[in-house]
């Protein structure tokens, strides 16, 4: 990064021609919009088309209030921002809760309706667009060539890479990656998506807007030809073309297709004896055809390419290790919510229904688990143990019936809330986040015990609340016996042993009831019988577990009480031994006894 930001700074004060400059200037303002995409479409999971509307929207509030006002374009620069953020924060608020195509369908209909708002207020001087846009003026200096003002657009491009990579880097960043592994993991980890994707939204709106700003006064004039579709179309493109889960790849995008157009645009009308668009068909080509071979967009095979080159081979793709690693020192352990008394109610399932249509998978079941306790939950397959599961942990609205945990009824309340009051929980189908490391998928889990936020995050005010939600991440991988594991991916891991991050995760939110959707599935003898040494010790501590289990010989060894489940209904409810000779269980397991 060092050397980049000499190199960028350099050529301002070299005699490169001033079209270089007028090119660097181009990819330094593509950069910023490409780089907001980064973070909301590779790494959030939400597609936009409509940033060039953003983009649209700092450009003419700082053109407004410096051509009609007279303000300084640094006010010009708040009001950019301001105005995105409130209209990103409008728009998003209704387009953020849409999924699958609706959402990018969504950020179409307003990046169109923004474009023709443009194109028809008498205030921006409609199509014809304002002119006499002032330069920004830094120190008394007026930024008015393209050198000058070139330097201040990468210092901006140099601290929002910084700023998103510490974004990344921290709390609110891995909620932000969370996203991807989908609403409810993140949710059951306490995380409030809707308000984490409103975030990422804003943010990279807020660069967009930033980017405008810069725009209006590089060019000194606007219209809203460039905040159109179009130009949608082509920041989503830079950040796919560049490697759309990568910070850097926001920038190598921008480069790569800010200059293969411009070398089209020369070199095509040469070849072919006529001028006309042909660039632009061309290197939509070479970029369907660069896609096809780079799936994963230029940057990462830049990054191959240059370890290659150097004999060395990194940890990540950015050949790094991975984000969150590198905390020296000593960590200030978190605190610890008490355990209720052994013995103490802690759920209590009261009548519980769930239809889905005419369907009951679960049929009026109530049973009640104390502090201390470990209690299975089993039954043929389709006997609704996870839809059950499901209820208990605000996953699922239920239909009739009650829940009631730590003596407070929570039927009703979202996933977030229970984990708030106690509630950890593991998944029958895996959801962590295959591409980050265990360390950091375990760090998810301890969320709610860390109060930093986004801005603490990108100011780098978050070291030592990260130090120690990182250093209770360890404490639970050892305790899992994942300890050696910390810095490998998640997807690396073998499926047991997905399992158990799981359970890592649950256990750093510090439960008071921990629920196991199959927990030992996937697990070798050696491994089933030191989870089981785990359960018990955490029993020990006064911790509840509700499991789901097919293996029984591993229940059976492990549990206190067993509830037996079978199309939907509790059949059974007992001590192990009990429940193995009890005729309704061995009917339903086996289809009836001779
Ligand atoms: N979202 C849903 N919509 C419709 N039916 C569902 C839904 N989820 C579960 N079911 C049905 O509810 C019943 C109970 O399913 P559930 O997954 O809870 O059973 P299970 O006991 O966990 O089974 P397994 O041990 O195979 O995981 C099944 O018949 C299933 O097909």
């Amino acid at each position: 990064m060092a050397l980049w930001l000499l190199a960028m700074a350099a050529m301002a004060f070299l005699p490169v021609p001033e079209f270089w400059i007028t090119l660097a200037n181009y990819i330094g303002l593509y950069s910023l919009v490409a780089l907001g995409l980064v973070l909301l479409t590779g790494i959030a999971g939400m597609t936009s088309f409509g940033q060039a509307a953003f983009v649209g929207i700092g450009a003419y509030a700082s053109a407004v209030l410096t051509t009609a006002y007279g303000a300084s374009p640094w006010i010009g620069l708040l009001a950019a921002l301001a105005l995105t953020v409130l209209a990103a924060a409008a728009l998003g608020a209704i387009t953020m809760r849409l999924s699958g195509h609706y959402l990018p369908l969504g950020t179409i209909a307003w990046g169109l309706s923004l474009f023709y708002l443009f194109g028809n207020l008498e205030l921006l001087k409609k199509f014809d667009g304002i002119t006499g846009i002032p330069a920004i003026s830094l120190f008394g200096f007026d930024l008015h060539a393209g050198r000058h003002i070139y330097l201040l657009i990468w210092a901006i491009v140099a601290l929002s890479v910084v700023a998103v990579l510490h974004l990344l880097d921290s709390r609110t960043g891995r909620t932000i990656r969370a996203l991807k592994g989908g609403v409810v993991m993140a949710e059951s980890c306490g995380v409030n998506t809707a308000r984490t994707k409103l975030l990422a939204f804003v943010l990279a709106a807020a660069l967009a807007g930033l980017s405008g700003w810069l725009y209006a006064h590089l060019q000194r004039a606007v219209n809203p030809t460039p905040f159109g579709l179009n130009a949608g179309i082509g920041y989503l493109f830079m950040a796919v073309v560049g490697g759309a889960g990568h910070v850097w790849g926001a920038l190598a995008g921008a480069a790569l297709m800010t200059l293969l157009g411009d070398w089209l645009q020369g070199l095509l009308p040469q070849l072919l004896g006529q001028s006309g668009n042909f660039e632009v068909i061309v290197s939509g080509m070479i970029l369907i055809l660069l896609l096809q071979r780079a799936p994963g967009g230029l940057w990462p095979v830049l990054v191959r390419l240059a370890q290659r080159g150097l004999g060395r081979s990194g940890n990540g793709a950015d050949g790094r290790p991975p984000l969150g690693l590198r905390f020296p020192g000593a960590a200030q352990p978190l605190a610890r919510r008490s355990q209720p008394a052994t013995g103490s109610p802690v759920l209590d399932v009261r009548q519980a229904r769930k239809a889905f249509g005419g369907l009951v998978a679960v049929n009026d079941v109530s049973f009640a688990l104390n502090a201390g306790e470990i209690v299975g939950l089993i039954g043929p397959n389709g006997a609704g143990k996870s839809t059950l599961f499901n209820l208990i942990s605000g996953v699922l609205p239920l239909t009739a019936g009650e829940v009631h945990f730590m003596g407070e009824r929570v039927d009703g309340q979202p996933s977030r809330k229970l984990a708030a009051a106690g509630m950890a929980r593991t998944f029958q189908h895996v959801r962590l986040l295959p591409a980050m490391s265990v360390i950091e998928n375990v760090a998810i889990g301890a969320h709610l015990r860390g109060h930093k936020g986004w801005l603490a995050g990108v100011l780098r005010l978050n070291r030592t609340e990260e130090a120690s939600l990182f250093a209770e991440a360890r404490t639970q991988l050892d305790r899992v016996g994942l300890g050696e594991a910390a810095t490998r991916e998640a997807g690396s891991l073998a499926l047991g042993q997905q399992r158990i991050l799981e359970i890592a995760r649950a256990l750093a939110c510090d439960p008071v009831l921990l629920l196991l959707d199959e927990p030992a599935a996937g697990l070798r003898h050696q491994e089933k019988l030191a989870l089981a040494a785990v359960l018990r010790q955490l029993r020990s501590e006064g911790v509840s577990i509700l499991l789901v289990e097919h293996d029984m010989d591993f229940v059976m060894g492990l549990v206190d009480r067993l509830v037996v489940m079978d199309f939907g209904t509790r059949i059974a409810e007992g001590e192990p031994e009990a429940i193995r000779y009890n005729p309704a269980v061995i009917e339903a397991y086996l289809g009836g006894v001779e």
